[in-house]
């Protein structure tokens, strides 16, 4: 069983564009959909499209049309009911596969709700493979939310620990990675994830904030995976277990405290990317449930990933439209 926590999850607008994006201008969509997403949510999306055991547990009301969508699309979840809406975020894609997002902040929830939140999740963590903490975090909440968690996953679960992966951006990412709590806190146990899903982006910010390499940007790092594995093995030799770090189009890099690794795909006729890293972090997931080697589960991360770059929306594909057999593994040096 895999479970995904989502703090803040939407409802995924997608809106097709005729052409290229025109600031300033009126432009009339050529279609719109939407979905429940949300970085977790789509992990569970993905994973129940592979027939896969998974509950997403995420804050939500009864009536929310993120709840609607994941009752009609079977996906299992766990909602902890709060009275303000979620948010919906919206994607403007444009012929050729070109995505901008627009992201909003999402529900304020009280002190109380957090720890309520955290409750449903230790209580629904009980017994599963793995949990997986992804997305943004609604405003009022601690950056170091991921860290602590974490802790308490490790700490409530006796034998039967989870691995714990996280997927985010901004301050709970740095938050994530740069916990202190090796052996310095009381029960002495380490907040840091057994694997860390950043983009490009989010890997320039970590390198940046964390002072782990010589500063790249999101575009250095995509176009040089040697330079993406170096940044994403600090991070490994900071305490966290793996890093699987998407670099787009370009394929996605693994880093264990064994090796590295890049994958990449032959080109696909990218549609919409929104949903492209949950896909991949499912795909892995997947793969790592199979008992797959590391660098099987990076082709496997790679082969979700590019499928759901051809899809529209936030669609998020199955393991039978994916093309594991068209990735190449390269191994790369770590260190
Ligand atoms: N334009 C694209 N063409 C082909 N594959 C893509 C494209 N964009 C994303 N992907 C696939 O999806 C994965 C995740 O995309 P990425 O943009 O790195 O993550 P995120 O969606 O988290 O920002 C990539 O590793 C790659 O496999
Ligand atoms: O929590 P954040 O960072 O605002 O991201 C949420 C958005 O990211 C998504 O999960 C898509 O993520 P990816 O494109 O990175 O896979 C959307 O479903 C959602 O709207």
């Amino acid at each position: 069983m895999i479970v995904t926590f989502t703090a803040n999850p939407s409802l995924d607008r997608t809106v097709a564009l005729p052409g290229p994006l025109e600031r300033g201008e009126v432009q009339r969509a050529v279609s719109v959909s939407q979905e429940s997403g949300g970085k977790g949510v789509n992990v569970s999306r993905a994973l129940v499209a592979s027939g896969l055991e998974t509950i997403a547990v995420l804050p939500g009301g009864d009536s929310d049309p993120v709840l609607a969508g994941l009752r009609h699309d079977s996906v299992p979840f766990a909602a902890l009911p709060i009275d303000e809406p979620l948010r919906t975020n919206v994607a403007l894609t444009e012929p050729g596969g070109v995505t901008t997002k627009i992201n909003e902040p999402g529900p304020v929830l009280s002190e109380e709700e957090q720890e309520a939140l955290i409750s449903l999740l230790l209580e629904r963590a009980r017994g599963a493979s793995w949990v997986v903490l992804a997305g943004s975090l609604p405003p009022g909440f601690p950056a170091d939310f991921y860290a602590t968690v974490t802790r308490r996953l490790r700490n409530g679960a006796g034998d039967g620990t989870p691995l714990i992966a996280v997927d985010s951006s901004g301050g709970p990412l740095v938050a994530a990675v740069a916990d202190t709590s090796d052996g310095t806190t009381p029960d002495g146990t380490s907040g840091k994830p057994d694997l860390l899903k950043p983009n490009a982006e989010e890997l320039a910010e970590l390198a940046a904030a964390a002072g782990f390499a010589t500063a790249s940007t999101a575009e250095e790092l995509e176009a040089d995976p040697e330079a993406a594995a170096e940044a994403a093995a600090a991070v490994v030799r900071s305490g966290v277990g793996a890093v699987l770090a998407t670099l787009g189009s370009k394929g996605a890099v693994l880093v264990t405290a064994d090796g590295a690794w890049l994958a990449t795909h032959p080109p696909v006729a990218a549609v919409s990317t929104v949903g492209a890293g949950d896909s991949s972090l499912a795909g892995y997931l997947l793969a790592h449930g199979q008992g797959a080697a590391p660098a099987d589960c990076l082709r496997q991360a790679v082969a979700h990933g590019a499928a759901a770059a051809s899809l529209p929306g936030s669609t998020v594909p199955a393991v039978h439209q994916t093309t594991p057999d068209a990735v190449t593994i390269t191994a790369l040096r770590k260190d």
